[in-house]
């Protein structure tokens, strides 16, 4: 990449850009609500299980004038989530202050595992064992989202819980590979402990992105 452009990724004034789509939050607290998607690519934590690898390698997505992000973004949902990859690889400062100029909703859903940049409306913490989360980004989540790939993931989602904020909201998804399996166990495990609900990833049983 030239200095120019990476200069412009370091401030936010760009960031690689896998994809964008408007579509319906398939996930958690928002489960339902049409909502317009930017994903950014880039991750390193490595989560075996992950449905977007593809997003992993920053240099196979284009920099892309967070600008320009923004005024397509703008036309099609007053909500916006930033996904990736790892969002919070970069410095989300100036893209969330645009959107929210324009009187949009940010919304972020992140592994928490880098510095907490941005202004957000809604943030969706799903933590990953091999790179935790950061206090800050614990104690600013709006949802608790863990990942159930097998059973010892539901002490692992205890420790997580203990956490977070008392009003944060906390939620069992079920890792899709192992749905069929873990879904009775996440019934189980929330009528025994009701301060977890499930989240399932609706938009794969809608066949939506
Ligand atoms: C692809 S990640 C991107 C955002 C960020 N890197 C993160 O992990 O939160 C978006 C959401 O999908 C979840 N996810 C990824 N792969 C999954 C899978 N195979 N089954 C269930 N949820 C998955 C993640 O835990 C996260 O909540
Ligand atoms: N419909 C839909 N809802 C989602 N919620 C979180 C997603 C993500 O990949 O971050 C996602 C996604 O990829 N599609
Ligand atoms: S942190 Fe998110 S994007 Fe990165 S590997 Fe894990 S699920 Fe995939
Ligand atoms: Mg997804």
């Amino acid at each position: 990449m030239n200095k120019n452009a990476q200069l412009l990724i370091d401030q936010g004034k760009m960031l690689p850009l896998m994809e964008e789509f408007y579509t319906i939050q398939g996930e958690g607290y928002y489960t339902g609500t049409a909502a317009y998607f930017i994903r950014v690519g880039g991750c390193d934590v490595g989560c075996h299980w992950c449905d977007v690898k593809e997003s992993w390698n920053a240099e196979l997505h284009p920099a892309t004038k967070t600008d320009l992000i923004v005024d397509n973004a703008k036309k099609h949902s007053d909500t916006i989530v930033v996904t990736g990859g790892e969002p919070l690889m970069y410095n989300m400062d100036y893209l969330t202050s645009k959107l929210q100029k324009e009187g949009l909703k940010t919304h972020i859903e992140t592994s928490g595992a880098y510095t907490l940049t941005g202004k957000w409306d809604w943030i969706c913490l799903s933590p990953k064992k091999n790179k935790l989360p950061l206090t800050e980004v614990y104690e600013n989540a709006n949802e608790l989202k863990v990942i159930v790939y097998n059973k010892n993931d539901f002490l692992f989602a205890e420790k997580q819980a203990s956490k977070v904020q008392k009003n944060c909201i906390l939620y069992l998804q079920p890792e899709w590979s192992v749905e069929k399996k873990m879904t009775p166990l996440i019934v189980n495990y929330v009528m025994k402990n009701p301060k977890w609900k499930i989240s399932l990833q609706t938009h794969k049983y809608l066949n939506i992105p």
